[in-house]
């Protein structure tokens, strides 16, 4: 199965997003300007693209593993959600990141990369005073072996 996802791109000087089954299926994403930043600056990174999700979807972006070693960033709020309405001709997509060094990104470096993933049932939240179960416990409760 395929589906569609219509992309404005705001500017020519980087690639053009390609879908590569198979190895890995999450789409690299590109740096749109030439960036520099310094020591514990935060950036929003424009990435050049704005697209139209399939309907009922929504898009996680996340750093490549590779992006800490090369670039040394990191995704400040750890994970980009792009929710489907983020689809107006303006709302380009970017990185939120930090650098915890001085470093350059060039123009069509690829920092990031994203999958699409359905969005969840609608929820409601039905308050009670007791659940009733069992407790699992957290926080290592398991053990460390
Ligand atoms: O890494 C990201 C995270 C978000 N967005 C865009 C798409 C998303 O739909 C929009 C709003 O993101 P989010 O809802 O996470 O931000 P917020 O801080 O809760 O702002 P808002 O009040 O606009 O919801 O910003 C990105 O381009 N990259």
């Amino acid at each position: 199965m395929t589906e569609t996802i219509k992309i404005k791109y705001f500017t020519d000087k980087i690639e053009k997003l390609a879908y590569i089954g198979g190895k890995s299926d999450w789409i690299d994403l590109r740096c749109a300007e030439e960036i520099q930043m310094k020591a514990g600056e935060f950036k929003l990174i424009p990435l050049g693209v704005a697209m139209e999700l399939p309907k009922g979807y929504e898009a996680h972006v996340v750093p490549r593993s590779s992006t800490y070693k090369n670039y040394g960033i990191i995704q400040t709020n750890h994970m980009g959600i792009i929710d489907e309405t983020y689809c107006g001709d303006n709302d380009q997509w970017f990185m939120a990141a930090y650098a915890l060094r001085d470093t350059e990104i060039h123009v069509n470096d690829r920092i990031c990369q994203f999958r699409i993933m359905e969005h969840q049932p609608a929820l409601v939240f039905e308050e009670t005073g007791e659940l009733g179960n069992a407790d699992r416990g957290g926080h290592g409760s398991t053990g460390k072996a």
